[in-house]
């Protein structure tokens, strides 16, 4: 072999390093300084004994789906504040974003599917009494999107950051009332009662702002950012239902009847939460296009 293909044959089984490349990190700030990574990679504390291979599954599986949602509240936030100030376009940019992290909380599922019920038997009786109903960050995020309900609030009393934050959030307008603030705003007849309601109690459908809704759907072209960002809502409600089915399937497949360490029926208590809607009129109002 000439010294040429031999030069090709190294290329291929080993990358030289550049000269440029930093190696001494002893003052500098390294990626994993950046990250946290040291705090970051040892939050993953497996309580099983004897120790059970797939609890690290399942303790990522949920310190990711955590992660995920910080960022969801983030962005959520941030469209509901843009919308408060009329800048739909750079809000629908969010809402944009809002989806895909959706897709990849819904995707991940597929993961954690993996695990089966004789595993997760090992795990189960180490988790006590604890259980994703106590998300702090999944109750965000529903009030945020509008699901407010008060009695969630007394899950957090032993934690007092997260309770007032969820407080906080149940006295504020959610993303679909700072929605039709700024429908109002723009001249649309929004229902008066639902500009200035109690924002602690579940949104209930309101007939006169389906009407409102009939009218953007009944001619799109002249109501283009208003009747795209119906449909941007419609699609965020549609993943998080997805989420909550893919949920419900896991848990069946991994508990089946069994009640829940959170104390609920289980299987029959997750599948009450997919009659519900945040966005009660853009559904309503499917029933009325077209005649
Ligand atoms: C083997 C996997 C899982 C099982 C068997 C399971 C089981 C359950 C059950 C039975 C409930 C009802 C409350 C209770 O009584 O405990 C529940 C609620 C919940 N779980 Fe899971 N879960 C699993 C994985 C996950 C994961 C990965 C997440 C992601 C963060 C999650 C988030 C939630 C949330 C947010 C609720 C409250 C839902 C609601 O209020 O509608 N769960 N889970
Ligand atoms: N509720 C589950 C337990 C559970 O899944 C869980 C327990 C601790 C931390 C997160 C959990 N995930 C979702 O509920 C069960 O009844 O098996």
């Amino acid at each position: 072999m000439d010294n040429e293909a031999q030069g090709e044959l190294d290329r291929r089984s080993k990358r030289e390093l550049e000269e440029g490349i930093q190696r001494d990190f002893k003052r500098k700030m390294s990626y994993g300084d950046y990250l946290r990574l040291d705090t970051l990679l040892s939050a993953q504390q497996p309580l099983s004994d004897p120790p059970q291979h797939d609890e690290l599954l399942f303790i990522i599986q949920h310190q990711t789906s955590e992660l995920w949602l910080k960022l969801l509240i983030h962005e959520l936030r941030s469209a509901r504040s843009l919308l408060r100030d009329d800048e739909l376009a750079p809000a629908l940019k969010r809402l944009a974003r809002v989806k895909h992290i959706q897709h990849t909380l819904t995707d991940q599922w597929s993961v954690l599917a993996t695990l089966t019920p004789s595993e997760y038997a090992e795990i189960r009786p180490f988790l006590a009494a604890s259980s994703g109903f106590q998300s702090a960050q999944y109750r965000e995020v529903e009030f945020l999107l509008g699901n407010k309900n008060a009695d969630m609030v007394a899950v957090f009393a032993h934690d007092e950051g997260a309770r007032t934050a969820l407080d906080a959030l149940l006295h504020e307008p959610s993303l679909y009332d700072e929605f039709l603030a700024y429908l109002s705003r723009r001249g649309y007849a929004v229902p008066p009662a639902l500009l200035d309601r109690d924002w602690t109690q579940p949104y209930r459908l309101d007939d006169g702002l389906v009407d409102v809704f009939a009218g953007v759907y009944a001619r799109p072209s002249e109501h283009w950012g208003v009747y795209e960002t119906c449909e941007e809502l419609v699609d965020l409600e549609d993943n998080f239902q997805q989420w909550r089915f893919r949920h419900l399937q896991v848990v069946q497949r991994t508990i089946g009847q069994k009640t829940g360490t959170g104390g609920s029926t289980g299987v029959d208590f997750l599948r009450r939460a997919l009659d519900l809607t945040f966005f009660p009129e853009l559904y309503e109002v499917r029933t009325r296009i077209g005649g």
